[in-house]
């Protein structure tokens, strides 16, 4: 009632003071007969919306309310909260919940967090075609990656999908480990440049301090590129790829970007063109640069392939020769798989990072594995690709890391016909939450060492081998990778990569956080990443 008389309250007198501007306009018939309708109709509907309907007619009215929410925008501003997700698991923590929790959406609308297993199967696995991404969030997503296979919904995300899963199956991630291994070694070499840099010419085990996020940004931007086109940006030697540039800078934690893609989100796509101006057209060139460039890629591969008649393992290669795809087409498949793919995988590896630092007994154990199991020789790399993927700790470290920071923190999802949630009947244009990081930290999944970084848990503790689940009861508190028809399809891209990344990095150097007091602060356009990097005390491990 108090948020209703509020609203009423400042509506009323915003429309007094505009009618007053108009002179005597209040002294007129129609004013004295309209101003009274006027505030009686809007007191009814705000009493209907905020009191009567929530409370007594709406079939959610018995779901559990997250406290708080605020005049008109309701829980909405905990969706761009920064650091993202705090009020969420708070929320999740604090109230009691069989799977749903309800929030306010704008104008005392409903929406809901899904929070168990239950919930989570039905959003995105039983369910899934029932709740698409809402039409905002689309057309932002639409501006920077065209209409690729985040973006697009219902049979035509179900035919894109059919037709890419072959090229990210466990076959092709395999005749792509060598990529993988490759970039993981020059990744390495460079930090390890950056150390004899620091210390003395003739130093035996070079140390020194190292922002490793933006290096992992543009390590894993030149794998992307190898992987998926064969060319490779080199950002981790230099900054001249054009398209490298424009990569950089859509995806480095940027609080003006964040503003212009949350304004694009809740108005009309003029708002930000109007508030934020040069930013806005800023973002507009980079994407139309990208587009560009992809195209130019495009062209060039094809009059090589032609030219040289030879089969490289890279993606774009083999979407070529099958000839199912428009030139348009599959630049929109590029933008989108450069875009979901490199700043995702970078951000784990910066986290994972972050807690090897933090526990340097882990660390030191799982260095031994590596050391005992991978050998950074080139000549080895088909034996040290084909150990890594059974190595106990270093699969369990790299599961935990991505469960407590998963680099996608949290999805939206819009009920787009009437349906249903754990029974409770769900309207059309009803948003669900579906935030990673809220259920992979959730202690109604994973116990009372929920947020506690414990490797252990994704290793059976009699075979000695990784399990799937990490102790939890269910696959589906794990969102990492989100479930059902619309998760990662660049999972196991993804993971063989980051295990490259990680056992060549953790083969080679020590490390400590640079500022042991520092807690990294969390910021994310889309995924999530330190705002201030991660500067990590690195020392060659003897
Ligand atoms: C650690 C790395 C990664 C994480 C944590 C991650 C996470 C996710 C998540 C949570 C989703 C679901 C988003 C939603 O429901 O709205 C998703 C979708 C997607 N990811 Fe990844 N991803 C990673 C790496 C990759 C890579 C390497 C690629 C491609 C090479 C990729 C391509 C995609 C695509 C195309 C989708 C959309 C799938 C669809 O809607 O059908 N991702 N990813």
């Amino acid at each position: 009632m108090a948020h209703a008389t509020l609203v009423l309250l400042t509506l009323s007198s915003g429309i007094s003071t505009g009618l007053k501007a108009f002179g005597h306009f209040e002294e007129t018939p129609f004013f004295k007969l309209f101003s009274p309708v006027l505030a009686a109709t809007t007191f009814v509907w705000f009493l209907y919306n905020y009191q009567i309907y929530p409370h007594f007619v709406s079939p959610l009215r018995h779901l559990p309310t997250a406290p708080g929410g605020l005049p008109v925008i309701g829980h909405v501003y905990a969706r761009f909260q920064t650091p993202p997700c705090r009020d969420y698991l708070r929320f999740v923590k604090t109230v009691p919940n069989d799977g749903l929790i309800r929030l306010w959406n704008f104008w005392n609308t409903e929406s809901l967090i899904i929070t168990n297993a239950k919930s989570i199967c039905e959003v995105l696995v039983t369910k899934s075609y029932d709740f698409e991404k809402a039409p905002k969030a689309r057309s932002t997503l639409h501006r920077i990656l065209g209409e690729g296979l985040i973006v697009t919904e219902g049979d035509l995300h179900k035919y894109q999908r059919k037709i890419l899963n072959p090229y990210f199956g466990f076959r092709q991630v395999k005749d792509l480990y060598p990529v993988f291994w490759g970039k993981a070694l020059s990744f390495s070499e460079v930090i390890l440049s950056k150390l004899q840099e620091q210390s003395p010419a003739n130093e035996k085990l070079p140390s020194g301090v190292v922002d490793v996020s933006p290096l992992a940004s543009f390590m894993a931007l030149d794998t992307i590129g190898m992987a998926l086109t064969g060319h490779d940006f080199n950002t981790l030697h230099h900054n001249d790829d054009p398209l490298g540039r424009v990569y950089q800078y859509m995806s480095t934690p940027n609080t003006m970007i964040k503003a212009v893609l949350s304004l694009n989100i809740l108005f009309p796509r003029w708002v930000a063109s109007v508030v934020l101006p040069v930013e806005d057209r800023r973002i507009s060139d980079r994407c139309a640069e990208s587009r560009r460039l992809c195209f130019e890629m495009l062209r060039e591969k094809r009059a090589n392939m032609k030219a040289s008649g030879e089969e490289s393992p890279d993606i774009l290669s083999k979407m070529i020769n099958s000839n199912m795809y428009t030139d348009d087409e599959m630049t929109d498949h590029l933008l989108t798989f450069v875009a979901a793919g490199h700043e995702t995988t970078a951000a784990a590896f910066v986290w994972a990072v972050y807690h090897l630092a933090k526990h340097p007994g882990i660390q030191k154990r799982l260095r031994d594995e590596i050391r005992a199991n991978v050998s950074l020789d080139p000549a080895h790399q088909n034996e040290a690709m084909s150990s890594m993927e059974h190595l106990p700790l270093l699969n369990a470290v790299l599961n935990e890391s991505l469960r407590l920071y998963p680099p996608v923190h949290q999805n939206f999802r819009m009920a787009v016909r009437d349906t249903s949630i754990l029974g409770y009947p769900v309207l059309k244009g009803t948003y669900v939450v579906i935030n990673n990081y809220v259920i992979n930290r959730s202690p109604d999944l994973w116990g009372p060492t929920a947020e506690e970084f414990i490797p252990e848990r994704w290793i059976d503790p009699e075979t000695g081998k990784a399990n799937k689940t990490g102790g939890a009861s269910s696959v589906y508190a794990n969102a990492t990778f989100s479930h059902g028809a619309r998760s990662c399809i660049g999972q196991g891209f993804a993971r063989a990569e980051f295990r490259s990344m990680l056992a060549a990095f953790v083969h080679t150097f020590e490390m400590e956080m640079a500022d042991p007091d520092e807690v990294p602060f969390m910021l994310g356009n889309i995924t999530i990443k330190p705002l201030n990097g991660m500067k990590l005390r690195l020392r060659v491990a003897a």
